[in-house]
């Protein structure tokens, strides 16, 4: 098995004994009671590079990254670096994160929240709405065509955001396929855990102008948000690169003035 399936076993484990525990109407009643979603689609597509800051305690790749005893504080000094969207990882056995992490930054921010996880599931989709999320991730790799197709559905028609992520061309396709109009770049191959930041640059051009393009993994700082830029990226994810700084507010604050920066290379 390589990583991705592990964690895949590892998500359906859990999320066996949450719907053991709490019956999917009970799920879908509380989704019906949630604030709407906000335009998380809007919130990407601003002209410069917008940032995604993502709150992350943990990683298959680095383990233990930053122990953030309240991810709440974590994501109000992202929104006042100027994130434009937040990224709770809610996977419990890799990432260390939770659905209460998502409930704490979501009463917190008033910005978009993304719910980062291996959705495989309605359930899930679901639970994210209830939770507050406005934006689901989508991972290719871990879908067969139909299943995703059918997530993708769920999660628009929730008035939620899929963040379709790819990290092959073939995977890309799939992702237009499915109707994607938020799509990831993953740097990161899931299966091996390597980061190749050239994947963006191969990949992105390809891809439709209306869709928002979005830099998954490897930005450590200006420069890389800079290279891409110039491959034609509305967006980064930046996990490590913020978590681990002493003021993650001013590290956010650096990548969102490099991304507004006239200088830099706009959306193609
Ligand atoms: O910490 P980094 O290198 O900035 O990466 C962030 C993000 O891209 C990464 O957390 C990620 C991208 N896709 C994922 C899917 C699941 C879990 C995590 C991820």
């Amino acid at each position: 098995m390589n990583v991705l399936e592990q964690i895949i076993t590892e998500v359906r484990a859990d999320l066996e004994r949450r719907e053991a525990e709490t019956p999917i109407e009970a799920i879908r009643e509380r989704a019906e009671a949630a604030r709407a979603p906000l335009d998380g689609y809007a919130a990407l597509k601003t002209g410069g590079v917008s940032v995604i800051a993502e709150v992350k305690r943990a990683s298959p790749s680095k383990g233990a990254l930053a122990d953030i005893p309240d991810p709440a504080v974590l994501a109000a000094e992202y929104a006042a670096g100027g994130a434009s969207v937040i990224s709770v990882l809610t996977e419990q056995s890799y990432f260390k994160g939770s659905l209460d992490d998502l409930d704490a930054v979501r009463a917190k921010v008033q910005i978009p929240v993304l719910r980062k996880d291996f959705v495989v599931s309605p359930y899930q989709v679901l639970e994210a709405r209830a939770h507050g999320a406005d934006l689901v991730l989508l991972i290719v790799a871990a879908l067969d065509q139909d299943t995703l197709v059918s997530l993708h559905e769920r999660i628009t028609g929730l008035g939620m955001t899929a963040l379709v992520e790819v990290h092959t061309e073939y995977e890309a396709d799939r992702a237009m396929r499915a109707g994607a109009k938020v799509i990831g770049v993953n740097a990161r191959d899931l299966t091996t855990l390597e980061v190749d930041r050239s994947v963006f640059e191969r990949i992105a051009p390809g891809l439709p102008r209306d869709v928002v393009k979005v830099a998954e993994s490897g930005v450590r700082g200006t420069r890389d948000l800079i290279r891409y830029a110039s491959a034609g990226a509305d967006a980064v994810l930046v996990g490590e690169g913020v978590v681990k700084q002493k003021s993650p507010r001013d590290a956010v604050r650096e990548l969102v003035t490099a991304g507004s920066h006239p200088a830099t290379p706009r959306p193609i």
